[in-house]
């Protein structure tokens, strides 16, 4: 807290960002935790000798730092290569007072090698000019969305999602998980996209270098936390998708959503999804090398506490998932009693479900198979070989009983639940913090011949005998707030075919459902009063033909395939007030047919079109927005996009507000002859004399009277120049650079006070 309260007394200097920067400052000695050591000694899941030791070595080790080049397939390879064939060439004979400095090296499981990790004090990356620049390119980078800095281990459970475009993914536990509340303000951790960017750019592979692509599935990131739900909205700003939506719920009750049977477009069935994704709350000693305040607090209780709100989420993903579906199910933690114990858990109360032998995929990375025993403990770690021992020896202090239930146990029949085929990442197999997956799929199982009828078209009549029971009604009978000790029955599973039954809805839903389609009936969602704290706004689609929306269309000259019928606003009115957005078809119908504040809908789609304040009094009010140019770019006309060229880029990076007059022709002429309002520029890729274009760029600008403005935010812009001009030549940069001159000898006392306290804010991102 004393760092802390440093930060908060910080004289005024410049902050200084330190994303790539980890380096904890607690002393080795501090790193110890006894009941940690007796728990995990407990547990046998690292032999004695030689291994335990380095395993405890690693645990007080720094993690190296990792990071993964994000965004769509196309873009980040062509990043990639600049990392492989510009920087790490730069920074291979680097030699730091008299020491070899290594240069970044690929995450070899990685698919691509876009993945990478490195492993350099703060000095070296402070001091010396090679990795003071890479340095500088990986925060500009990450300030635009490009790099993501992510721990090594919690890039796989995306990737073991295997998502595709169509897919129907949900992000059950989304938001970055952190020790701290304190720090959720903080840029490090706001800045941070993780697995939900993952999932996103997975759904965008179809995206070119230029534009992007609208798939047909969609991503519903949620978070019981609904200050971080705000974070991924800020984070998913980077990665501007349709096909995002951002709930705020408690995932082990997640309610169905409805949308529009596929057989029977006029009635409503529950949304499945192909995707679910698990990452739950854990007591995260995965994490220890990073949050080492862990060090401090660890105890079993932790992992005891959270076993049964665990289970509960994956139970209820599994009610959620499609038919062929995926879930995985991962933590930051080590302990069996949040891991396998949970598994079982699931796989007792659902049999249809099996873990996925997944042994052949990522041939390099180094895993332990999961546990099949475990010893569970109270929290004076006592051990109570089964649940009875553990009733019968606590009967008299009635204390405990509640907090260990039968699940906290491994079952006597262990064997049948292939818990081998979990992935446990340790800490000293590859130098990264600890993990655990599982991929869990519904078994095969051969067509039943009700099923066969079942695939057959409409004709099927829908007599009441063969009619399947609600699924609505299914899940209003399961228990849901007491999951935590279960057996399989059959009575408390619903069944495959059930899952994708139709669900007769009233007439009146649908009604709702259609009336939604330009209003999201707010008013019925207040009188029902379940609004609890949610005080966001409705999502409302325009009305075709919105004159805000037609006027945006033709100053752009976007032709008539855009899906305009798809375009948002937040408010309940729809009217264009100051932003719209877009959603895709998927997420249209969810929001049209379901009410938001039940699915406490907190964002939908992407920000498109945004007010311009500089345009009032004028026709064309609105502007595309800088991230959302590759959106619209598949639909504008060539005859609407300007061409530029290096001068012109530079002119409009480097000043605020160029004359038309002063730039050279033929832009000169087309800029004065532009009406005022937004318009896209094309520069072409190319190789200036001191500047570079690996692809097309398209920009939006701004005309006013006489002068234009490039019209994408700060960081944004200086990102922009290091890449094309491998300088910032933004102004507030020339201006920082000036001031830095003249404060420089202050600001490297204040400097090591800083690197305080950013060090406490990576230690919580977790
Ligand atoms: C391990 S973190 C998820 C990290 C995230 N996947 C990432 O890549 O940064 C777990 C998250 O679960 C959220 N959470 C805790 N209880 C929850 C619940 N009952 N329902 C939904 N989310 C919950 C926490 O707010 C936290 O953000």
């Amino acid at each position: 807290m004393g760092r802390n309260n440093k930060r908060g007394g910080r004289r005024g200097g410049k902050k200084r960002d330190d994303t790539f920067r980890s380096e904890p400052i607690v002393n080795k000695e501090d790193m110890t935790n006894d009941r940690f050591v007796a728990y995990y000694k407990a547990q046998n899941i690292i032999s004695e000798g030689e291994e335990w030791e380095e395993f405890m070595d690693k645990l007080r080790t720094p993690l190296p730092t990792t990071f993964r080049v994000a965004g769509s397939r196309l873009t980040a390879q062509s990043l990639n290569a600049s990392i492989r064939d510009l920087h790490v060439p730069n920074l291979k004979n680097v030699v730091f007072e008299d020491q070899a400095v290594s240069p970044p090296v690929q995450i070899p499981w990685y698919p691509d090698g876009l993945a990478w990790q490195f492993n350099v004090p703060k000095k070296v990356l402070r001091k010396s000019p090679e990795f003071k620049g890479f340095h500088s390119f990986l925060v500009f980078e990450t300030e635009v969305g490009n790099v993501s800095r992510q721990e090594a281990v919690s890039m796989l459970p995306p990737l073991f999602l295997d998502v595709e475009p169509h897919h129907k993914v949900i992000d059950m536990c989304a938001a970055p998980g952190s020790k701290v509340k304190l720090v959720l303000s903080s840029p490090a951790m706001a800045k941070t996209s993780r697995q939900t960017a993952q999932l996103l750019e997975a759904l965008h592979s179809q995206d070119t270098l230029t534009s992007t692509s609208i798939p047909s599935g969609m991503l519903i990131a949620n978070d019981n936390d609904h200050k971080r739900t705000h974070l991924l909205i800020h984070q998913s700003a980077r990665l501007p998708s349709p096909a995002l939506m951002v709930t705020n719920l408690d995932a082990s009750i997640y309610p169905h959503m409805k949308v529009p049977s596929r057989r029977h477009p006029n009635k409503l069935e529950p949304l499945l999804f192909d995707r679910i994704l698990c990452d739950v709350p854990c007591s995260g000693d995965g994490t220890l090398r990073k949050n080492v305040g862990i060090w401090k607090t660890w105890q079993p209780m932790d992992g005891n506490g959270l076993h049964s709100l665990q289970i509960r989420i994956l139970q209820r993903a599994m009610k959620m998932l499609a038919p062929e579906g995926r879930i995985v199910y991962s933590t930051c933690s080590l302990n069996p009693v949040e891991n396998e114990a949970v598994i079982v858990a699931a796989l007792q109360s659902n049999p249809e479900f099996h873990l996925v032998d997944v042994s052949a995929r990522f041939p390099d990375l180094k895993r332990s198979p999961g546990v099949t025993s475990w010893r569970t403990t109270d929290k004076s770690l006592n051990i109570y070989e089964t649940h009875e021992k553990f009733l019968e020896l606590t009967q008299e202090t009635h204390a405990f009983k509640a907090k260990l239930t039968r699940s906290h146990f491994p079952p006597d029949d262990v064997e049948q639940y292939n818990l081998p085929r979990c992935l446990r990442i340790y800490p000293h197999l590859q130098d990264t913090g600890g993990f655990f997956v599982a991929i869990l799929e519904r078994k095969q199982v051969a067509t039943a011949p009700s099923e066969k009828k079942r695939e057959a078209p409409d004709e099927v009549a829908e007599s009441p005998e063969n009619k399947k029971p609600r699924l609505d009604e299914a899940i209003k009978e399961e228990p849901m707030d007491d999951f935590a000790v279960g057996t399989a029955t059959e009575e408390n599973s619903i069944k495959t075919e059930e899952l994708v039954d139709d669900i007769k809805i009233e007439e009146d839903v649908k009604k709702e459902a259609n009336l939604a389609e330009t209003k999201v009936v707010m008013e019925k969602s207040k009188k029902q009063g379940d609004a609890g704290s949610f005080k966001e706004n409705p999502y409302t689609f325009l009305k075709p033909g919105d004159p805000t929306v037609a006027t945006c269309l033709e100053r752009l000259c976007i032709n008539s395939d855009f899906p305009s019928s798809n375009i948002l606003v937040r408010n309940p009115e729809g009217e264009a007030a100051r932003a719209l957005y877009i959603a895709n078809d998927l997420v249209k119908s969810v929001v049209t047919n379901n009410d938001y504040v039940r699915i406490r809908l907190t964002f939908a789609g992407t920000k498109i079109f945004v007010k311009q304040e500089a345009g009032r009094g004028l026709e064309a009010q609105f502007r595309v927005l800088g991230e959302a140019v590759p959106l619209v770019l598949p639909y504008v006309d060539r005859a609407g996009i300007i061409d530029g060229d290096f001068d012109v880029l530079r002119a409009l990076v480097a000043g605020h507000y160029p004359l038309c007059e002063t730039f050279h022709e033929p832009f000169k002429s087309a800029s004065i002859a532009a009406r005022s309002g937004g318009h896209i520029v094309r520069f072409p890729q190319g190789n200036g004399e001191d500047a570079t274009l690996s692809h097309d760029l398209y920009l939006p600008i701004w005309k006013s009277n006489a002068s234009l403005t490039l019209m994408i935010d700060k960081k944004a812009k200086s990102a922009l120049s290091m890449r094309v001009f491998n300088k910032d030549i933004t102004t507030p940069a020339k201006q920082t650079l000036a001031k830095d001159a003249v404060v420089v000898q202050a600001e490297t006392v204040e400097q090591e006070e800083e690197e305080d306290d950013i060090v406490d804010a990576d230690m919580v991102d977790a």
